[in-house]
């Protein structure tokens, strides 16, 4: 049978986030789902087509990102992964390409799929070397091909498959390819670092956990050996887009990412659709793309049929997506007519002694986003600063002096019910312990609320301030909401769920979720992927950012910025921040209607849409150069505020 080709090139994840224009969110199916959508496609498909699509999508995109002239080396393990791999190096092969293939599992165990792929490479004459199930990492590099500098690896050693292997016992079989799996992912980092070579990761990087981010392939399958997994340059994710490759370690190991759905997922503009009017090609008449043509989107008209009618798809049996990647917002010009008091007043209640400078970035950052007048309010000193009659006392002077457009008043001023009923707060950056005596009557009467860093923690300490929590999410079904935002950074998020760090990184879609029914609050987990999750369970993943936010007072910033976007926006123009989604199909964020597992899209909850801009624009801002560079905290506003401004569009419609 010839091998059909992909309908469409493979598609860069990110390249749609132009500013200023609306876009569709990507859905992320975890194993389960993709699993689910990929036994339906295999279901009502001739054989091997799907990877065979697969494959010659890994083909055009290594040859598109490759060097002409380059040389690829395919690793590929035990399962389809592998089979990936091999219709791949098939292609480049029949393109004149120099290619060779390891293979580190004995034929007899491949997958039918696998297996075909197998007959067909040795068929076209590719150069395949059969590895022995027990190498280890000394004698690796013998028994792999000799790379000259700037050659291209694809790894297609594991992908969706990994989750057998989690937990395995520490006894494999005989002929298990444990060990020389292990050699060979350690093999490839080692070139990758040594002789700059390029990885290419088939489906997910090696080792990777598709749902979770985590590195899951354990060195000799042993559960005390340190987790690994390949760090690659490139990642093509095969049908679906995984949770796992957007947030934790995830984004690290992935490198750029791309998507492919095979012609059975739609890419969230339905342009990749399966078009049933295209004529398959043969093997031998597939178009070779040009080298280093990057791929691009199709051309408007192509692909973009629909399936004919009554066809029933893949994706009808689809659950629903894990999580959903956060899409460019849209940042609306301010009308003309609008004064001050139309953008709300923020109040930013922390910076005790010694951590004055959390409040201050947290205020500037609320200034700079537009909230229309900003005041700190800055709780008394206790402890040393206590005067002889247990009086508290003032805190100390900010480290520097305040902003000329910022206000500063005491806390018994801020904290009346009164004022704070018609403010944003933001409550807690630099908080101390001495906020934890205000935090009940912030809790009964602030309007919107952001809660932070010290505020978060003495929730988590005091079990009436958590029953306040949720008598405000109560009394929001009326007409007046009193919407709440937890800003947790991992351990804070830890200590609100009575577990450790480490058990919150383990899962952070599953943590950031559980931590918000719990909390009857939207949450704003922090670190790379911030997951922003409601209570009804939607999760909404950040893919922007990098480490030069990891420096002091980054998350204050956060903070500030999105009290001072909710203050200027208000409840009703937050939705703005996004585009309405295109259509009502119920599997996709933004439908209407009581279907069970119904998605939130942001412009449906403004608290939501508040935190997913604002955590979009903040990564944004982290991913400006040098790369290499911690971003000080107190440059950050300015460059969000830049990055915000450059998204006007520069002729809108008035509204
Ligand atoms: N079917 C198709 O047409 C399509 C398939 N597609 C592709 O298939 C991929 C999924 O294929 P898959 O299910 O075969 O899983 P894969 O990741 O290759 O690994 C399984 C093998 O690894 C082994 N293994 C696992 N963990 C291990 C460990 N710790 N240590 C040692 N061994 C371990 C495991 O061994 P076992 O647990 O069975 O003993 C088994 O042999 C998917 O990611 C995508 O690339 C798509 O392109 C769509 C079309
Ligand atoms: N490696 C990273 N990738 C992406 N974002 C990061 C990374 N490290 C830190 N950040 C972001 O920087 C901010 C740090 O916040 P936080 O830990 O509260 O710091 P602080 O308390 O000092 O203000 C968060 O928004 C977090 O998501
Ligand atoms: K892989």
């Amino acid at each position: 049978m010839p091998i059909e080709p992909a309908c469409t090139p493979p598609r860069r994840v990110d390249a749609r986030e132009r500013p200023g224009t609306p876009h569709d969110a990507w859905p992320l199916y975890d194993r389960a789902a993709t699993r689910t959508i990929e036994q339906a496609a295999l279901a009502s498909r001739p054989a091997h087509q799907l990877m065979a699509r697969a494959g010659l999508a890994v083909a055009r995109l290594a040859l598109s990102l490759a060097e002409p002239g380059c040389t690829f080396w395919v690793v590929a393990g035990p399962g389809n992964n592998g089979g990936d791999g091999l219709v791949a190096a098939t292609w480049l092969h029949r393109w004149g390409q120099p290619v060779r293939v390891s293979l580190c599992v004995r034929r007899g165990r491949l997958p039918e799929d696998a297996a075909w792929a197998l007959r067909r490479a040795e068929e076209a004459g590719v150069p395949i070397t059969e590895l022995e199930p027990r190498l280890t990492s000394a004698r690796i590099a013998a028994a792999c091909p000799a790379l000259p500098q700037g050659a291209w690896i694809i790894d297609a050693l594991l992908g969706l498959g990994l989750g057998q292997g989690l937990g395995r016992t520490p006894a494999p079989r005989d002929d298990s390819c444990t060990d020389t799996l292990t050699a060979l992912i350690h093999h490839l980092q080692h070139l990758r670092r040594t002789r700059d070579c390029q990885v290419l990761a088939v489906d997910l990087p090696s080792g990777l956990d598709a749902d979770t981010g985590r590195p899951g392939y354990r060195e000799g399958s042993t559960p005390e050996q340190a987790p690994l997994a390949v760090v690659a340059d490139h990642t093509l994710s095969l049908l679906t887009l995984k949770p796992g490759l957007c947030t934790g370690e995830g984004p690290h190991h992935a490198g750029q990412l791309w998507w492919h759905g095979l012609g059975v997922v739609p890419a969230p503009d339905r342009t990749d659709r399966d078009d049933p009017t295209a004529a398959p090609e043969t093997g031998d008449t597939c178009r070779r793309p040009a080298a280093r043509s990057r791929p691009t989107a199709p051309a408007a008209g192509a692909d973009t049929a629909p399936p004919a009618a009554g066809s029933a798809s893949p994706m009808d049996c689809a659950p629903l997506p894990r999580a959903w990647r956060i899409p460019a917002p849209r940042w609306s010009p301010r009308q003309a007519h609008r004064h001050k008091g139309s953008y709300g007043d923020v109040l930013v209640l922390g910076g005790a002694e010694g951590m004055g400078g959390a409040a201050l970035l947290a205020a500037d950052a609320a200034l700079q986003a537009g909230g229309g007048r900003v005041w700190i309010g800055r709780p008394e000193g206790h402890g040393d600063g206590c005067t002889t009659d247990h009086r508290p006392v003032d805190p100390p002077p900010l480290p520097q002096p305040l902003p000329p457009e910022l206000m500063q008043t005491s806390m018994h001023q801020l904290c009346s019910a009164e004022r704070l009923a018609r403010s944003t707060v933001v409550c807690g950056c630099g908080g101390g312990t001495a906020l934890h005596r205000w935090l009940a009557e912030v809790l009964r009467h602030a309007h919107r609320l952001v809660l932070d860093a010290d505020a978060l923690n003495a929730v988590a300490a005091d079990e009436a301030l958590r029953h306040l929590l949720h008598a405000r999410a109560q009394r929001s079904t009326g007409p007046t909401r009193w919407p709440t935002l937890l800003t947790p950074h991992p351990l804070e998020a830890a200590r609100l769920l009575g577990t450790d760090t480490a058990t919150v990184q383990a899962d952070r879609v599953a943590s950031a979720c559980q931590l918000a029914r719990s909390c009857s609050a939207v949450v704003l987990l922090k670190g790379s992927g911030t997951v922003v999750a409601t209570p009804d369970g939607t999760a909404w993943i950040n893919p922007r950012g990098s480490a030069r936010l990891a420096t002091p007072g980054s998350g204050d910033v956060l903070a500030g910025w999105i009290g001072g976007t909710w203050s200027a926006c208000g409840d009703a123009a937050a939705a703005q921040l996004w585009a309405a989604p295109p259509d009502t199909d119920e599997k996709r964020p933004g439908s209407t209607g009581p279907q069970p597992g119904h998605a939130r899209h942001p412009a449906e909850d403004p608290t939501l849409a508040v935190a997913a801009a604002c955590a979009w624009l903040h990564g944004r801002a982290g991913e400006s150069p040098p790369l290499g560079m911690p971003l000080r905290a107190g440059e950050l506003a300015r460059a969000m505020a830049a990055l915000s401004g450059q998204q006007l569009p520069s002729a809108g419609p008035l509204d």
